[in-house]
Formats: C-alpha cells, structure tokens, sequence
C-alpha cells in the first residue's frame, strides 16, 4: 500500500476524495434544500427542550413564545413538538389542516390505561376512532341523550345542597368545595354510566381511590415516550407497577358492571337498569350493549371497545367537569362585586323558588359569562390534549414534518393582550357584549379545542357546570374561613394535565336574610 501511494499523483490522493466529497455535498444540498422551520429555543443533546418546561409547561411555553413567537418548534427528547400559542396559529391548525392534525401520539401510559387506544380520546384517526366518536355524539352525549339525564343532574344537586346546608350553615364550619365537587361530578357520571353511584361505603371509597390514581397516571410524565433509551425509568420508579395495577383493577371492575348489565337487561326485556336513571331509565352501558347486540355501529363492538369508551367518559368528564366549578368560586369569593351581581341575576330569575332547575339557566347571561370567564383564565386542561401531524405540511410558511407532536396552548391564548383588554382581569362583562363562546368556532377560547377531535363533551359538561354554580350562589352567601381577607386566598396551581387547585378551596356558606324572609 505504502509502495502504491508513492507513485500516484498527489491530485489522485487528494483530490478525489476531495471531489467525491464536494459531489455528494452538492447532490445533498440539491436533494433537501434547506426548509423553513419555525423558530425554536436553544436545545440541549439527548433531552432537547425537555429541561425548559418545569412545573407548568403552559406558563412556560408562554414566555418562551413571547421570545420565539407564536409557532415554535421544540423538541421534547428525540421528538419535534410544535407550540401553537395564538388564535390564529390554532385556527391553522385545528380548522385549516384539520384533517392533517387529527391523530393523537401514542403516550405509553393513557396507551395502556384506555385500553391500547380502543377509547375515543386516544384512537388514531382512522376508521375505527370515526366509529367510535359517532357513537359517542349520537348515542352517548347527544343533547337528548344529557336531556334524559337532567333527573339525575337534579337529585345529585339537590343532596350536594343538603350536605352545604348540614355541614355549613348549621354548624359554621367550612365546605371543603373542592372535595365535594369532586364527588358530586363522579356521582352525576356513576350514575350516568352505570346506573348506581360508588360514593358510599367500602365500594365507595375504593372507586374514588381507584378514580384519582387513574387520573393522576393519566397526567404523569413518561420520560420513555420522548427518550427512548430511559424506557426503563418507568420500572424502577414504580410507574409501570401502579400503570399495571390500575388497568387490571378498573377492568375487573368494568367487566363486574357489564355482566351485571347483561344480567339485568336478561330479566327486563332489554329496557335497560331498573335503577333510577334519566327519563328513559338508561345508563351509558345499557346503550353500549343494546348498540352491540343491535350490529348498529358499522364496526364490531366487542366488550373492550365498551369499556374503553366508559372509561374515557370518567377520563375526560370527571377532572375537567369539576376544575371549572373550583376556579369560578374561587374567583367568585375573590370579587365579590361579581359575586354580587351574579346572585342578584340568579336570585331575580328564580324568583325565591326554593332551588334552581335547568328550566332556570337559560336566561341566565351572567351567569354564562361567569363561567366563560373561568374557561378563559383557567383552561381547565391548558395545552388540550396532544394531536399528531400524519403528513408534512406548511403553516405560516413554515414546514412542519409529518409525525410532529403537537400542543395548543389555549392557557396563553386566553391571556393574550392582543386579543383581551386587561387579560389578566376576571371580568365576566366582556362576555356579555361579544359574541365569543367556547364551543370551538372562535379560536381566542377554546377550552374544548376545535374540529373534528373537538371535545365531544361539552353539552353534558356545560348542564352539570351552570346547575352547580346557580344553585351555590342561589341559595347562600359565602366566604372565607376565619373572616380572611380575599387577598389571602392561595390560588397555587397543581401540577399535571388537568390543572386544578394545589390548596383545597374550604369555604364558609351562610343562608342569605331573603330566603328566612321567603319561608324557605
Ligand atoms: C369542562 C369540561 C371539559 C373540558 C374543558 C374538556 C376538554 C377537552 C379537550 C381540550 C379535548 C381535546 C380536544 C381537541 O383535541 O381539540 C377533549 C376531548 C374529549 N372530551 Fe372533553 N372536556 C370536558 C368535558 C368532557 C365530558 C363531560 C366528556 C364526556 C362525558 C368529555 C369527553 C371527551 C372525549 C371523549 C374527548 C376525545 C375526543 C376525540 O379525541 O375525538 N369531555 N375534551
């Protein structure tokens, strides 16, 4: 070798490979010309921006934006995340390339948990989740179907009020609201679904248990999903072991109710639980089985599919449902000149009836404007949930490459100052002269996201929402514990998808002067 080179020329050792090079260089160049990417943070190897997002990843992704602008691109571990944080960079992507944005990633923990994305919530886009989401507009959460629950709604209320009344107004002590918010939105859902509440006894309290780990494992980071090679964290730390332990229990569990179901539809006839229901007396299960038994849903409905799609009703109903009602007292008891306007308007519509119904709410515009105010400055889940690109696209001129996580800060968009006069200010009045509403056709609130993976919740979340709140502000006054002042009020934020309180919302209710003056 050493002989051969001695007698080359050096053009031959050099400059070939030189060429070579340069040729190739060309060629790629020429091949992948350079794409405009949206702008992206400093990134670390390995973990790229995952060391940035600290405890509250929608604060965070908000000032990095104000720096980076309304697209960035991040990478969270091996994998590119896109950061929508404007109204119109969101209409982009959930109205204008819908279709293109309608998958979820797959997340290892919700993947196992909901039933390897057999649920609506993380089914890829395809066939199966189109099945399945129609199921769940047409049959599960129509507005007749929530209509045929109102009953439910009602009596829940009713002994929601009751435990107020025993607890606060007799005895002076503090509610804790959020705690029994907590339970009065799982009793409406139980009941709902299943036809009987677990809020008592030993059931009880093992169903709650079981609810809140599930919610909590839904929430956690699984570091694996976005750095391949730290999988096995998740085995060390525990998280595989109660992930495990949680879909084993809440199966068994679902597979006791259906048979239960199948039982009870045997000796009714198929008329559904003979348990106090909604006017139609049927439970969620009841329409699964009888859409099976019927081959309605154009796909073969097996016991899996059921139960992943009660389960999803708890997953996305229960948290969601009663953050909202735990920001908007708390926002109520810190100005109570809104609080004061809104029991006047309450107070006037019921005309000293002894409770508020659903026939009440509807001329309700505060009341309405109160709660879009809420969804406004708390989202209850801030980034929504995550969506998936299926092919490359272009936004705003920039290219995102097919396979992008993709999250939506609505958190940032409900505090932007472009959009909102004084956007940290809770001012329900803003509402009451703009036609703005949640309900994903104006990208400035969009709490339930947008197009076609839009919540299909909200009619049911809404009818639970608006009763609670009426009612509470109806029937007492309220305020802080031990007389303190409002400004002492913790509004601390906890951590995870859905973003409720981090201190417990404890209350004093009292029973207002006119309601002893109308008898009641
Ligand atoms: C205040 C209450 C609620 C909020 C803030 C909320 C919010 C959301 C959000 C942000 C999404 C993702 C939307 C998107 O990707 O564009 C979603 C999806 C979903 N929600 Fe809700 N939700 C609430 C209540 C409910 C309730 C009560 C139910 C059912 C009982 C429900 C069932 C679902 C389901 C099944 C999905 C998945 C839809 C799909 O992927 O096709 N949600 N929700």
């Amino acid at each position: 070798m050493q002989i051969y080179l001695q007698y080359m020329h050096p053009f031959v050792i050099y400059g070939f490979p030189f060429l070579f090079f340069a040729l190739f260089l060309l060629k790629w160049l020429s091949i992948t010309p350079p794409k405009n990417m949206p702008p992206s943070p400093p990134k670390l190897p390995f973990l790229g921006n995952l060391h940035q997002l600290g405890l509250y990843p929608h604060r965070t992704l908000c000032s990095l934006a104000q720096r980076h602008g309304p697209l960035m691109l991040l990478h969270f571990g091996s994998r590119p995340a896109l950061i929508a944080s404007s109204a119109d960079t969101a209409r982009e992507i959930m109205k204008t390339h819908d279709v293109i944005f309608s998958n979820r990633p797959k997340l290892s923990i919700s993947d196992r948990l909901l039933y390897e994305g057999k649920d609506v919530s993380t089914a890829p886009y395809g066939e199966y989740w189109r099945q399945m989401r129609s199921i769940c507009v047409l049959q599960l959460l129509s507005n007749k179907r929530v209509q045929s629950f109102r009953a439910v709604r009602e009596e829940e209320v009713a002994l929601f009020m009751e435990k107020i009344r025993d607890q606060s107004c007799s005895l002076s002590l503090p509610v804790n609201l959020g705690e029994m918010f907590v339970s009065l939105t799982n009793d409406i859902i139980c009941r709902v679904a299943f036809g009987r509440k677990y809020s008592t006894g030993e059931d009880g309290k093992k169903f709650g248990q079981l609810l809140g780990e599930l919610m909590k494992l839904l929430g956690a980071f699984n570091v694996g999903d976005f750095i391949p090679w730290l999988t096995w964290v998740n085995g060390i730390n525990g998280i595989d072991a109660r992930v495990e332990k949680v879909y084993k229990e809440f199966d068994q569990f679902l597979d006791g109710i259906v048979e239960q179901h199948k039982r009870e539809n045997r000796i009714n006839g198929n008329h559904g639980s003979t348990l106090l229901l909604g006017e139609d007396k049927k439970d969620l299960v009841d329409v699964l089985l009888e859409i099976q038994n019927d081959n309605a849903a154009g796909v073969a409905m097996d016991e899996t599919s059921i139960k992943a799609l009660i389960l999803d009703m708890f997953a996305a109903g229960t948290d969601t449902t009663y953050t909202v009602l735990e920001w908007a007292m708390s926002e109520l008891l810190r100005h109570p000149r809104v609080m004061k306007k809104l029991q006047d308007e309450v107070r006037g519509i019921s005309q000293a009836k002894t409770s508020i119904t659903e026939n009440h709410l509807e001329n309700m515009h505060y009341l309405k404007a109160v709660i879009k105010e809420t969804f406004r400055l708390y989202p209850p889940i801030p980034l929504l949930v995550p969506r998936e690109s299926t092919q490359d696209v272009e936004i705003k001129g920039y290219h995102i490459p097919a396979g992008t996580l993709t999250f939506i800060n609505a958190w940032a968009i409900g505090r932007d100052p472009a959009l909102w006069e004084e956007p940290e200010e809770f001012r329900p009045e803003r509402f009451l002269t703009s036609s703005v509403d949640f309900r994903g056709h104006d990208f400035q609130l969009i709490p339930f996201g947008a197009g076609r993976r839009g919540c299909p919740g909200i009619t049911f979340a809404m009818a639970t929402n608006e009763l609670v709140l009426a009612n509470l502000v109806h029937e007492f006054d309220w305020a802080l514990p031990g007389g303190a002042c409002l400004e002492d009020l913790n509004m601390t934020q906890c951590t995870g998808l859905t973003i409720h309180r981090k201190v417990p919302l404890l209350a004093v209710a009292s029973t207002p002067i006119y309601i002893y003056k109308s008898g009641k």
